[in-house]
């Protein structure tokens, strides 16, 4: 069945490289999913096709059976597609309320008809975001100040800002301590809840089995299986090339 969002036959070469070869992917409404797979299996790469910040050599991309290929990354954003990056790329002189406010899209200006009502909006989702990852008491720190998990959920407070109904989430909990990584669980758990539909790349297969139903896994540009995570995650071959005990 397709998706949310759709996948078919992405692929995408470097050079010589197939850092995508072929690979179709659904992610259903509500359903959590999780690309699993070793250093340079392409999950990124994907993430980068999905959203526009990579052009797809071939393959579709749909968005609510909406066609996307080769769209630029705001278009797609606008469709309620929202990302996290690894490197999270916050702006770190700008305060921790400007960084969630830069993600929201100025629809409407406060000069314009209604211009007042969005941008009380705005500032309202801004509000909320910022409570819900516990950011609140840090609105007017600059982003550059706070620790590294703090970091991590200005992150994810710019993606819930924006309202978006799928999110894709690129190693989200990488090195945080266990009170943070718990409430990172929480408060994606509670998004889902809420009917955001979630894709994450994410190393720490105890959160994978925590947050996902599906998972998606990725070797070599190639997707090599997809299931539930009790079945992926008990698959000996899987786990072999996961932790890079693959046979020639
Ligand atoms: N812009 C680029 N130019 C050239 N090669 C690239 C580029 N981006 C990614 N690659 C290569 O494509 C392959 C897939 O990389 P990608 O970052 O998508 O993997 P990944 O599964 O996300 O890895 P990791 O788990 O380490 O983040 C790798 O071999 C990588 O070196």
């Amino acid at each position: 069945m397709q998706g949310l969002l759709s996948v078919r036959g992405l692929e995408k070469h470097f050079g010589g490289l197939a850092a995508v070869q072929k690979v179709d992917l659904d992610l259903q409404e509500g359903v959590t999913t999780a690309l699993v797979g070793p250093n340079g299996a392409g999950k990124t790469t994907l993430f980068n096709l999905i959203t526009g910040n990579i052009v797809p050599d071939s393959g579709t991309v749909t968005v609510a059976g909406a066609a996307v290929t080769g769209r630029r990354p705001h278009e797609i954003a606008r469709l309620g597609v929202a990302r996290s990056f690894q490197d999270l790329r916050l702006f770190g002189r700008m305060t921790v309320r400007d960084n969630v406010l830069a993600a929201i899209e100025h629809g409407a200006w406060f000069w314009q008809p209604g211009g007042g009502a969005a941008r009380r909006a705005r500032e309202a989702a801004v509000e909320s975001a910022l409570e819900r990852t516990g950011l609140s008491h840090l609105a007017k720190a600059r982003a550059v100040d706070l620790s590294y998990a703090e970091t991590k959920f200005l992150s994810v407070a710019r993606i819930l800002a924006t309202g978006a109904r799928i999110w894709l989430l690129d190693e989200p909990a990488s090195g945080l301590d266990l009170n943070s990584r718990n409430r990172f669980v929480a408060l994606v758990r509670e998004a889902v809840a809420a009917g955001v539909t979630v894709c994450l790349i994410e190393h720490n297969l105890d959160i994978v089995t925590e947050l996902a139903d599906r998972i998606a896994f990725l070797d070599r540009g190639a997707k090599l299986a997809e299931g539930e995570p009790a079945a992926i995650l008990r698959d000996p071959e899987l786990i072999a090339i996961y932790f890079g005990e693959r046979r020639p």
